[in-house]
């Protein structure tokens, strides 16, 4: 059996009054592919900031290879677990190469007064070379699509050499090749870095091909969590986003539809 690396158990989470995630137990074992699902506002960005401590939660444990994990006491998670937003988080319109950003992945490791040095320097390379952008290495970030941008988001958490990846919806608002290429390109970095993943996702169809488990999420508490293959369950998905979804199959592939 594999082994746990990072462990939510009875956790719970409120903004101000309001309370965000109830009793929140899900146990990350090495090496695995999580997504977490489930209608906005579900708190599944609340959920999977956790894991690296940027969610201050009110009771419960958090704890990251076996160390507990607080707002107030994450920097080793943070140097192990790289946290991918939204590559519309990057800001087009300041004067930052690729590389540049990419580099910037190892600052965390490097602490306040170290710069990066040739090591880095490499790192960043072979990180944009992974995701494939190494051709665009001097370009201003502002300059690049969607999905170049989110592969250079990915290529700066690779930078910071991680154990695990947090994704927050990184085929948002991409098209489809550029969703199928960010796939794809996860799917193989998961397998070369031997990665630990969870990944939010509004994407059945990415859950479907890549996922290995499932924690789906509804109003703040999880409703199932579970193997993949058994997620694919009209009736679980039409409880879990209110709304009626069948399940195909096209060639042996599963796709939702609603
Ligand atoms: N910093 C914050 N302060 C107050 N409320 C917040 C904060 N961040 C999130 N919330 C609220 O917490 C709830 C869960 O938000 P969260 O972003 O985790 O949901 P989500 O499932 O990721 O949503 P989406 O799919 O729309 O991205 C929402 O009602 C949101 O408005």
């Amino acid at each position: 059996m594999s082994k746990s690396l990072a462990v939510l158990h009875n956790v719970h989470v409120s903004y101000g009054c309001r309370a965000v995630l109830h009793d929140i137990c899900l146990n990350v074992s090495a090496g695995e592919f999580w997504t977490v699902i489930g209608p906005n506002g579900a708190g599944k960005s609340t959920l999977i900031g956790l894991f690296n401590g940027l969610t201050q939660y009110d009771s419960g444990a958090v704890t990251y290879a076996g160390k507990a994990v607080t707002p107030q006491n994450a920097r080793e998670a943070r140097l192990k677990i790289a946290h991918v937003f939204q590559a519309t988080d990057l800001d087009p319109k300041m004067p930052l190469s690729v590389f540049a950003s990419v580099l910037s992945g190892t600052y965390g490791r490097l602490g306040l007064f170290r710069r990066a040095g040739q090591k880095e320097k490499k790192l960043a390379m072979r990180a944009l070379d992974v995701v494939g952008l190494a051709n665009l290495a001097s370009r201003p970030i502002g300059q690049l699509s969607g999905g170049e941008r989110q592969r250079v988001a990915l290529a700066r958490a690779l930078a910071q050499e991680p154990e695990m990846l947090l994704l927050d919806e990184p085929t948002a608002a991409l098209d489809w090749r550029a969703q199928r290429d960010i796939c794809t390109t996860v799917a193989a970095l998961r397998q070369e870095f031997s990665l630990t993943v969870v990944m939010v996702t509004h994407d059945l169809n990415a859950v479907f091909s890549l996922a290995q488990k499932v924690a789906m999420l509804r109003e703040g508490r999880l409703l199932w969590q579970g193997e993949v293959q058994d997620a694919m369950e009209p009736k679980l998905l039409s409880t879990l986003y209110d709304v009626p979804i069948q399940i195909a199959d096209c060639d042996g592939r599963k796709a939702a539809l609603f």
